[in-house]
């Protein structure tokens, strides 16, 4: 049979899969491989741009030989990516001119301070939906320029280009050095800090403020737009599909209509709901941001709350402290207790992200006293999710003027029963998990699909979303609101503990 599957890569921050879809969206294979990650420097985050395109073409062939398939059987491809990490690289020869600089790395911090304080902080504030902090792609951008020596000049011959993992991917699936296609789609720009979030291109005025050479950039298409097919790895088969990763898992749990909300819980969490077509402002601490762009149509926006720190702190739990063999354990641990004992973690780590933006927060423990004991903490450390989802709820609610009603839910910590049952109860809404929960790689293969004609419309798709687990709400309302307000003292402790 010709044509009865849809590829998707999903190139994620600790990992890369390649997954092949179905027409009932059903998952045939899999094939995953992890990537190093470097930490040259305290707040530093890198990748090897080579490690991540040579880990691509070691999933891709894999995940076809598992189910058996040919490259002819593959209708599209789509592609999803971690968002806003960076690189720059030379046409030439494909090489790049530093590791890429992850969504977690810190060292543009001072650079965004700066740009906080300035004049032109309103500015990228109203043309790109975001305010100056050091998670976008753009001040890495300006970073690489004044610390690689030499770039800045190659970046104005036109030979140093710059992307995020979508670019630097789909050049390199387009023939690299041999005419690969320097393209970015909606979503990855919408993450740059560079790009006018309305008219969907380039904003010269942010570009100017940043001093970045024009040169270096991708062509911004919507997200089934490529029109292009890969000249490597799958020759042929068409590249139908390109988006945020975050944004193709709101894809993937067919969050199509306005007030429709997904949260993915792996390293870090990502809550998006879907608004429709207009941008929400960002002044309840969420980003605006394109959601998705089907081709001939406008865009559709989302508004985000990004938390830094989600399935992270449970492998501290494990690595750093050993206080647990394995990530599953943690439930095992925490229900060894009935309640969180007092105790309560923040992990601001590196920060707090959505919607109180404290890079001076630093992690707390509050609340001990002789009473704790490792399971108080494990349960905390649960909790920690759970709440710093429920500020993220509480700013989409004031902030988009649509109250979430339900959370679809995906990512490796939806495995913790407990986990999801504290999420219902603290924010109060029914918490469901649908039965493919691989959602990033679904929503990347559903566009891909769609600009193919491999599925029909956004109808076709829903009718593929089956429900697996959903938990309904059991606390207290008393309960709740004397936590809510625990959890509030104990982020204020957060506050203000790292100089910067
Ligand atoms: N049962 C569990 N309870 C709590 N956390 C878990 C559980 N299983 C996995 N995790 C956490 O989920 C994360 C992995 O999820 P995954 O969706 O694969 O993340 P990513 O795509 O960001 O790499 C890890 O940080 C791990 O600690
Ligand atoms: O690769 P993930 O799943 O950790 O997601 C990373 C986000 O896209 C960062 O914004």
């Amino acid at each position: 049979m010709t044509d009865s599957l849809v590829a998707a890569i999903d190139q994620g921050t600790t990992s890369t899969r390649c997954l092949l879809f179905d027409r009932a969206g059903r998952m045939v294979s899999m094939a995953q491989t992890e990537h190093r990650q470097h930490y040259p420097r305290p707040g530093w985050v890198e990748h090897d741009a080579i490690e991540v395109w040579r880990n691509v073409q070691r999933v891709v062939p894999r995940a076809l030989r598992q189910s058996g398939a040919t490259p002819s059987q593959v209708a599209a491809l789509g592609l999803a990516n971690q968002r806003e990490t960076t690189v720059v690289w030379d046409p030439r020869d494909g090489t790049p001119y530093a590791r890429a600089i992850t969504w977690q790395d810190t060292r543009t911090s001072a650079l965004v301070a700066a740009l906080r304080r300035g004049p032109h902080a309103e500015t990228f504030r109203r043309v790109s939906g975001l305010s100056p902090a050091p998670y976008f792609a753009g001040p890495r951008v300006r970073w690489l320029l004044d610390n690689v020596p030499g770039l800045r000049d190659r970046a104005e011959e036109g030979n140093a280009l710059f992307g995020t993992m979508d670019s630097w991917l789909v050049w390199n699936l387009t023939g690299g050095p041999d005419g690969g296609l320097h393209v970015t789609d909606v979503t990855n720009a919408s993450r740059t800090m560079l790009m006018d979030l309305r008219t969907l291109t380039w904003a010269p005025e942010l570009l100017a403020t940043l001093d970045i050479p024009p040169a270096m950039l991708p062509e911004i298409r919507g997200n089934a737009d490529l029109g292009t097919s890969c000249r490597t790895l799958l020759p042929g088969v068409e590249i139908g599909a390109v988006l945020g990763d975050q944004q193709a898992a709101l894809f993937g749990q067919t969050c199509f209509d306005a007030g429709e909300a997904k949260c993915t819980y792996g390293t870090g969490a990502f809550l998006l709901m879907n608004v429709g077509q207009h941008v929400v402002d960002s002044a309840e601490g969420l980003l605006p941001t394109v959601a998705y762009q089907l081709p001939g149509e406008v865009a559709t926006y989302a508004v985000e709350g990004s938390i830094a720190m989600a399935g992270s702190l449970v492998q501290w739990l494990r690595d750093s402290l050993q206080m647990i063999d394995s990530a599953p354990e943690i439930e095992t641990l925490a229900r060894s207790v009935p309640d969180n004992g007092g105790c309560y973690v923040v992990p601001a780590f590196s920060g707090l992200f959505a919607p109180r933006w404290r890079p001076d927060a630093r992690g707390v423990i509050v609340g001990l006293t002789s009473y704790v004991d490792k399971g108080h903490v494990a349960r905390a450390v649960l909790e920690a999710t759970a709440w710093q989802t429920r500020d993220v709820v509480d700013a989409v609610n004031r902030g988009s003027g649509l109250g979430l009603r339900r959370l679809k839910v995906d990512g490796g910590m939806t495995s913790n029963y407990l986990l999801m049952q504290c999420l219902a109860d603290v924010l109060d809404v029914p918490v469901e998990r649908p039965m493919v929960t691989e959602t990033v790689s679904l929503g990347a293969a559903y566009l891909a699909g769609l600009a193919v004609g491999f599925w029909a419309d956004l109808q076709d798709l829903r009718k593929n979303w089956h429900l697996a687990a959903r938990w309904e709400p059991e606390m207290s309302a008393a309960r709740r609101a004397r936590e809510q307000v625990e959890w509030g003292r104990a982020v204020e402790r957060a506050y203000g503990w790292s100089p910067e």
